[in-house]
């Protein structure tokens, strides 16, 4: 039976206890760090950038799961590469040349991902699929952490593994924003292998317990 990943995303971590909260991580349950890098531009929020990423990375024993809410993110595929990135997510509506980009990540050693807003189509992403490790499917609206899950998510869901499988690929579907042990279960019965959580995680009275029952939830 395949794993069903659980991905805390940093943006709801204490910022003054990182370390202590990037070592929570480490010695939960939890299968990667989700590290959502945001210009203010693509979405209305600035989060932080490459020496914050370099501080966690210093630290983190485990995947990295980049995130990238910026336009153009070309320009940056050889620094997140230097930082560590394990996987770094481009979104499908700030590419020009979908392609090309996930060709350059991956020349660059890391896996290659697709985010996609919620109205975007999982139809698009069909072309391409076969080039694509991982698809983040935004399940809110990207910029912000604390946002409710937007029900159409788990149709999109069932579609992009229709994709994934008629095509042949291997694609990993990740979930991204309002996920909670109330709708986690579902999704993974819809198709999603990873299921990032923010605000569910970090505002927890006990992180590393709500991390276990969230992973035990998805993989019983
Ligand atoms: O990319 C984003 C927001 O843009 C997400 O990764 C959020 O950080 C998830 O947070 P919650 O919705 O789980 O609080």
């Amino acid at each position: 039976m395949k794993k069903n990943l659980i991905a805390p995303s940093v943006l709801a971590a204490d910022f003054g206890n990182l370390q202590r909260d990037v070592e929570m991580i480490n010695n939960s349950e939890a299968d990667w760090f989700h590290i959502d890098i945001m210009d203010g531009v693509f979405v209305p929020n600035i989060s932080y950038g490459m020496p914050v990423l370099q501080a966690i990375q210093k630290h983190a024993k485990k995947t990295i799961d980049v995130h990238l809410m910026i336009v153009d993110p070309d320009r940056y595929i050889k620094e997140f590469a230097a930082l560590g990135a394990t996987n770094l997510s481009v979104h499908y509506e700030a590419c020009t040349h979908l392609h090309r980009t996930l060709q350059a990540i991956k020349a660059e050693g890391m896996k290659a991902g697709v985010a996609i807003n919620p109205h975007t189509s999982v139809d698009l992403l069909e072309d391409v699929i076969k080039d694509i490790d991982l698809v983040c499917m935004m399940s809110v609206n990207p910029g912000f952490g604390g946002q409710s899950f937007i029900e159409n998510t788990f149709q999109k869901v069932r579609k992009l593994k229709q994709i994934i499988e008629r095509n042949g690929a291997s694609t990993l579907i990740e979930v991204d924003g309002g996920v909670t042990d109330k709708n986690a279960a579902q999704l993974v019965d819809a198709g999603a292998d990873v299921l990032v959580a923010g605000s569910f995680v970090f505002k927890a009275e006990n992180p590393t317990q709500t991390i276990k029952e969230l992973s035990d939830l998805v993989n019983s």
